[in-house]
């Protein structure tokens, strides 16, 4: 059974007196254990998607859901909060804090069951991702552009959520550091079952996924 599924998804915005779509009832299901990739030109509308399927934004039609369960029933915030992870192209985390202490940050706010050691798995987690002790003490904004993305890994992971969401992860990364993300991104789908679903611009990354959509004119579709 797929764990995100987007229903005749349709999201437009007002021009003057115009609807502009930048997505038309479309429709497309994911999987636990898998690594997909989502292809399109500039403007295509993938952030739009992204932002549509981890509750962002919300279609004025259609439906998302999770596990089976449209996420307006489950609750957007709840969904947001408990259910997904999202990873940006800027990595978005907060420069005066260390690279552990980001990791802490959605601990202390989710409702899914957390260890008591947080500490502890905070720093598991960085290590496993590549960041050692060191680094992890570090304030954020001394940490490389390739680290600070793995600290943004580090702690989509922290809620222990089985859905991650991925806007252009490698877009600031040069190629090695772009190998190694994939390589992460593979490793959390196929070792650790998470359901991965990363936008990009790369032939290359989408050629390592398991399947790719094409966003084009509205639509995702597995053909190019
Ligand atoms: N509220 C809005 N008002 C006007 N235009 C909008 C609005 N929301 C999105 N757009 C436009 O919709 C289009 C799709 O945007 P989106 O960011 O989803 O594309 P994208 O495929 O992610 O692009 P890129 O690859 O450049 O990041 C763009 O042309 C954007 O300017």
């Amino acid at each position: 059974m797929s764990i995100i599924e987007a229903q005749d998804l349709s999201y437009y915005y007002q021009d003057g007196d115009q609807r502009r779509y930048i997505l038309k009832e479309t429709s497309v299901a994911f999987e636990k254990g898998k690594f997909y990739t989502i292809l399109g030109q500039s403007g295509s509308g993938k952030t739009t998607f992204l932002s549509l399927v981890s509750a962002l934004e919300i279609p004025q039609s259609g439906n998302v859901l999770f596990e089976g369960k449209d996420i307006k029933d489950i609750g957007y915030e709840n969904y947001r909060r408990n259910k997904i992870s999202i990873i940006f192209q800027s990595y978005n985390l907060i420069p005066y804090l260390t690279a552990v202490e980001n990791v802490l940050v959605p601990m202390s706010i989710t409702d899914n069951e957390i260890p008591d050691n947080q500490l502890a798995v905070a720093y598991n987690l960085l290590d496993y991702i590549g960041i050692v002790k060191d680094k992890a003490d570090r304030t954020v904004n001394k940490l490389s552009g390739g680290e600070q993305q793995r600290v943004a890994i580090a702690r989509a992971l922290a809620t222990n959520v089985d859905v991650i969401f991925a806007d252009e992860p490698t877009g600031n990364l040069d190629e090695a550091m772009e190998k190694e993300m994939v390589e992460i991104f593979r490793k959390l789908a196929h070792e650790h079952d998470k359901c991965v679903v990363v936008v990009t611009h790369s032939q290359e990354i989408a050629q390592q996924s398991d399947a790719t959509f094409y966003l084009k004119k509205g639509t995702l579709s597995q053909d190019e």
